[in-house]
């Protein structure tokens, strides 16, 4: 009321019916009064319900009748013109979204003068910071240490990003990191495989790769090329997204027998994101119904410059499974990367990235990672993502310990003190404790990340539920289990991508491994359910506990099933919306008068003799009496007859005799709509692309 300016004391629920009869007009009907509209489902829409209306009589006063005092309480306020259209409220943004995350640059031996600029804090509040992580500043200008710089821009809630200063060093070339993308089973598993064969090293050590999460091909020129071995479906594109960071070139796989499909041009769009550029394979070229040039025509229609039609985008034809085409591939990466003149510093602390990480029993959290600049040595304290360690031991893709890691070289690092994720950073720091700090300052800053996502994840969802008028929200904790951690985050990412304003996907626990006794202990304590993606299958005695605590298990190994059988049980456990259908509609034909037949006070009873037009009328439904589209009553139905019979429900093409409770004043013409109250489900929604939703 307050949005149309002016304001009605209403001091009484009114009957349409009397007001009619002293002849208001009614203008709007007002939704914010109506005691019943939780349930009519037209909450931002007209509330049909007669009990409550906002009328105006022929001479333009507003008011509102009071049947008891036999008045109606006049507008204070009439600088507004009448109302012609139903009130729809406002929607007014509950939700104060937190600023969106800010993130500076800081390097090594910037000073605090610096950093108080950059995250716009006065000086003395980042003093008392440094204070308190126990650094001691004689000056303002005196150079931090970038850990330092990163736990007072951490305290502040600001994100950091490195910047390391290559001035003087002395840089080398170095191979490119490339990353294979395209669409389901166009072939990007087979390319990589049929990669790998062709790996110097991998024929030199007999054929025995350990799964790395990438691998190295080297060329008889002596240069070679690092592949990021990623999974290929749409559901991990956030990994994909994270392979991008560190990916030098990414190679588009369009099948020749298939084209552009979406997720080619998915894998389009995260390349251009991230400004790397791509070299095309069209595989399956030794298919009969392979077509590599319409590829190149969807290719260039769809935005990508092919060098043949005058562009820079190389186009390699191949067959993955006939291992054609593969060294023009090979030579076409090459090519790229020294166009694009790659060079790396090779002394000083190494940058690197977390490309796969895992847990093995004996050797404890192991993380594959590609170095970006520098060198890692074993024995160096790190600090990955939240997690630290002491590297114990660096092994090569062949599984050969090596005491060096240079750029571009993907090893497996041993010796850290949990399990970090896809995609973290390794920061090389000084001492046992500066890793600590750090690690700590991280966790700690990530967590608040986390809870102040979750609030705002329910914030929108309370905001949407306004709108789509939500019966209640409940809440789905689930437990994620997987085979690596990236496989786990990807799993994470995707369910939470069926959070819904009727459902909060809650992710209570992840972890990396097959569903154990304490997940279950876990899944217990907080009623989750439990979701295991490339695990192996649960001892008996976890999956018995499992069925005796009734904690379900979910166990899939390809992720389109899994978001079906979550979103299935997602929709399953959604309150749903509550709706009024309309089940049945009649039309009246007669009216018929019983004098004193009305049973409380013997007086006169109208009789509408219908014809039902559509549907069906059933005695228990409320009744919504319409006259030229406009509606005039909605009450309870008092008594439904055919052929004199009391009835219970009358079908379509029938004749029946209608009784409302409370109106009588039918006309030849009106329609009787039968209203249901019904329960609408939210519905699992997939597209094309593979991009799943719950639409509510
Ligand atoms: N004839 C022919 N078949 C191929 C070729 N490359 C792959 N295939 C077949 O295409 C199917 C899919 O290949 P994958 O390598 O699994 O495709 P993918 O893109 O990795 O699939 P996802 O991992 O599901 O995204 C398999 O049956 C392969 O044998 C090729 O060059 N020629």
């Amino acid at each position: 009321l307050d949005e149309i300016s002016y304001t009605l004391t209403i001091e009484s629920q009114v009957p349409m019916k009397k007001l009619r009869r002293k002849k208001f007009e009614v203008k709007s009907y007002c939704m914010a009064t109506c005691p019943r509209h939780t349930f009519c489902g037209n909450r931002f829409g007209r509330c049909f319900h007669s009990s409550t209306a906002l009328l105006a009589r022929g001479d333009g006063q507003f008011g509102l009748r009071t049947p008891k005092r036999e008045k109606y309480v006049k507008r204070e306020n009439r600088t507004q013109p009448p109302i012609e259209a139903p009130y729809v409220p406002p929607k007014v943004k509950t939700a104060t979204k937190s600023s969106v995350d800010r993130t500076i640059d800081i390097f090594e031996g910037m000073t605090i003068v610096e950093l108080a600029k950059r995250t716009g804090e006065s000086l003395s509040s980042l003093q008392d910071i440094l204070l308190n992580v126990g650094e001691k500043v004689e000056s303002e200008f005196d150079p931090l240490s970038i850990d330092i710089a990163e736990l007072v821009a951490m305290e502040l809630g600001v994100n950091v990003r490195r910047r390391h200063s290559d001035e003087g060093a002395k840089l080398l070339a170095r191979p490119p990191v490339v990353t294979v993308m395209g669409h389901v089973d166009h072939g990007k598993t087979s390319l990589l495989d049929a990669l790998r064969q062709t790996s110097l090293v991998e024929k030199e050590a007999g054929g025995i790769t350990q799964h790395l999460g990438a691998f190295v091909v080297s060329m008889p020129s002596g240069s070679s090329i690092t592949f990021l071995d990623t999974p290929g479906h749409a559901a991990f594109s956030a990994m994909r997204a994270r392979g991008a960071a560190v990916t030098d070139i990414v190679v588009l796989v369009v099948a020749a027998d298939d084209g552009v499909m979406p997720q080619t041009q998915e894998a389009m769009s995260h390349a251009t994101l991230a400004k790397v550029p791509v070299v095309v394979a069209i595989n399956k070229c030794d298919k009969p119904a392979a077509d590599p040039e319409q590829v190149k025509l969807q290719l260039a229609s769809e935005g990508l410059l092919l060098e043949e039609m005058g562009g820079d985008v190389q186009v390699v034809e191949v067959s993955a499974v006939k291992k054609t085409g593969l060294d023009r591939l090979e030579e076409a990466l090459l090519l790229q990367a020294e166009l694009m003149d790659l060079k790396a510093r090779i002394d000083g602390p190494a940058q690197a990235y977390v490309v796969e990480a895992r847990l093995d029993r004996g050797r404890g959290p192991l993380a594959t990672a590609i170095v970006k600049a520098g060198t890692l040595v074993c024995g160096q304290y790190v600090v990955v993502g939240s997690e630290w360690g002491r590297i114990r031991a660096l092994r090569d893709m062949v599984g050969k310990m090596t005491d060096r890691a240079t750029p571009a070289m993907p090893i497996e690092i041993e010796g850290l003190k949990g399990l970090p994720m896809a995609g973290d950073d390794i920061v090389v720091v000084d001492s046992e404790e500066r890793a600590r700090m750090l690690s700590t300052g991280r966790t700690r800053k990530s967590e608040k990340d986390r809870l102040r996502k979750i609030s705002e994840g329910r914030t929108e969802a309370e905001e949407s539920s306004e709108e789509q008028e939500v019966v209640e929200r409940v809440e789905m904790p689930i437990i994620v289990k997987a085979d690596v951690q990236g496989t786990v985050q990807a799993v994470t990412d995707a369910l939470k991508s069926l959070n819904s304003p009727q459902v909060f996907v809650n992710i209570v626990h992840v972890g990396v491994g097959p569903v154990s006794q304490s997940d279950i202990d876990l899944a217990r304590a907080c009623g989750a359910c439990i979701v295991g993606f490339n695990v192996k299958n649960p001892p008996s005695s976890v999956t018995q506990a499992a069925t005796r605590a009734s904690i379900q298990i979910k166990t899939h190994r390809v992720i389109y099933h899994l978001l079906e059988d979550m979103g299935s049980l997602i929709v399953h456990k959604a309150p749903g919306t509550a709706e009024t259908q309309v089940a049945g509609e009649a039309q009246v034909l007669n009216i018929f008068e019983l004098k004193g037949r009305s049973k409380s006070k013997g007086a006169d009873v109208k009789i509408a003799g219908c014809r039902v037009i559509d549907g069906q009328v059933t005695r228990s439904s409320t009744m919504r009496l319409l006259r030229s589209g406009e509606v005039m009553f909605e009450g309870s139905c008092a008594s439904l007859k055919r052929e004199k019979q009391d009835v219970e429900t009358v079908g379509k093409g029938n004749e029946c005799g209608l009784v409302i409770r409370d109106w009588d004043d039918f006309q030849v013409g009106d329609i009787i709509q039968c209203l249901e109250q019904v329960v609408r489900k939210p519905k699992f929604i997939s597209s094309e692309s593979g991009a799943v939703r719950i639409e509510c």
